[in-house]
């Protein structure tokens, strides 16, 4: 699998150097120029290489100045092909710090047809007040917003790819299934027991809630499967709860999950699954009907 992996080549972090020298302006425009021809380089091998050729218009310099930043961070040490090219996103597969981890690369793009809807999503949640309302401003927004998602759902135990890093509008987090086995989408594979299956998902939504979170876009398109296991992704769009449209959000996320889950025989209403998700917690130390 290696082969099909293009190494990449860092340059040298010069921070140390910064500190060792005496740094002249003479010096700091020699650093920043090595600096600059690296980058340059750098963009030339991406914009060359084959599984880039997609879609141009993903790697703008930005871009690919962020994919360098994590590539120096020692995030991404090479790049593999494609996983998909979605409607606002391309996710790459990468390896991480070393060809042991291998991670996702979603890359959003700046012109991302569905700039309006990220607004609505994005208006309303107390997290991200304030932000501009030009089309890079959202789409960077909603790109840490995807991050700060993973990292909450992820902390509240809800099976997730485990956020690595971010960078502009690249989100480096890990690949669920490998390069050669990827991992399936629920509505590609046969569901050997929708029962279980089922109680996974209300529970992952469920803990989502306990955190604050309503994934927004939750169906058997953002639930993957692999070794056996349910993972949610694409959480860019999830909201707090306290955004205007939450209830909404999350009752279409109930209908589209108990449609699929009727569809595989359960009787699995809606707003069951609503009120299941929203029912407050036990108080700790209260009163149990064994008592
Ligand atoms: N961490 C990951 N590990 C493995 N595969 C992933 C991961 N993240 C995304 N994918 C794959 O990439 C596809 C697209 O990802 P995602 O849904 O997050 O992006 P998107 O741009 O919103 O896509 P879409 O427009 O299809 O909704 C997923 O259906 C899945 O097959």
């Amino acid at each position: 699998m290696t082969e099909e992996f293009d190494l990449l080549e860092p340059a040298d972090d010069p921070g140390d150097e910064w500190e060792e020298l005496d740094v002249s302006d003479t010096e700091a425009d020699r650093i920043a120029r090595r600096q600059d021809r690296e980058f340059s380089e750098f963009r030339k091998r991406l914009k060359d290489a084959d599984q880039f050729k997609l879609d141009g218009s993903v790697f703008d310099d930005a871009t690919l100045a962020a994919i360098y930043k994590l590539v120096q961070d020692g995030y991404i040490t090479a790049f593999g092909g494609p996983v998909s090219t979605g409607k606002e996103a391309n996710v790459f597969e990468a390896f991480g710090e070393d060809e042991s981890q291998e991670v996702a690369v979603k890359i959003y793009r700046i012109n991302s047809s569905n700039f309006t809807q990220m607004r609505e999503y994005l208006e309303g949640d107390p997290r991200f007040e304030g932000i501009a309302s030009d089309k890079k401003a959202t789409v960077l927004a909603w790109t840490r917003k995807e991050f700060a998602n993973l990292r909450r759902a992820y902390d509240a135990g809800v099976r997730v790819p485990e956020p690595i890093a971010v960078q502009r509008n690249a989100l480096v987090m890990e690949l669920v299934g490998h390069a050669d086995d990827r991992a399936r989408r629920l509505s590609e594979v046969t569901v050997e027991n929708p029962e279980t299956a089922f109680e996974v998902v209300r529970e992952y939504m469920r803990r989502l809630y306990r955190v604050g979170l309503i994934h927004g876009d939750l169906s058997e398109y953002n639930l993957i499967v692999h070794d056996g296991e349910l993972v949610v992704i694409d959480l860019g769009q999830a909201v707090t709860v306290h955004h205007p449209n939450a209830r909404t959000f999350l009752e279409r996320d109930c209908r589209n999950v108990a449609a699929f889950f009727s569809r595989q025989g359960l009787e699995v209403s809606a707003d069951d699954l609503a009120a299941a998700v929203t029912e407050p917690e036990p108080e700790p130390g209260g009163n149990s009907d064994e008592e």
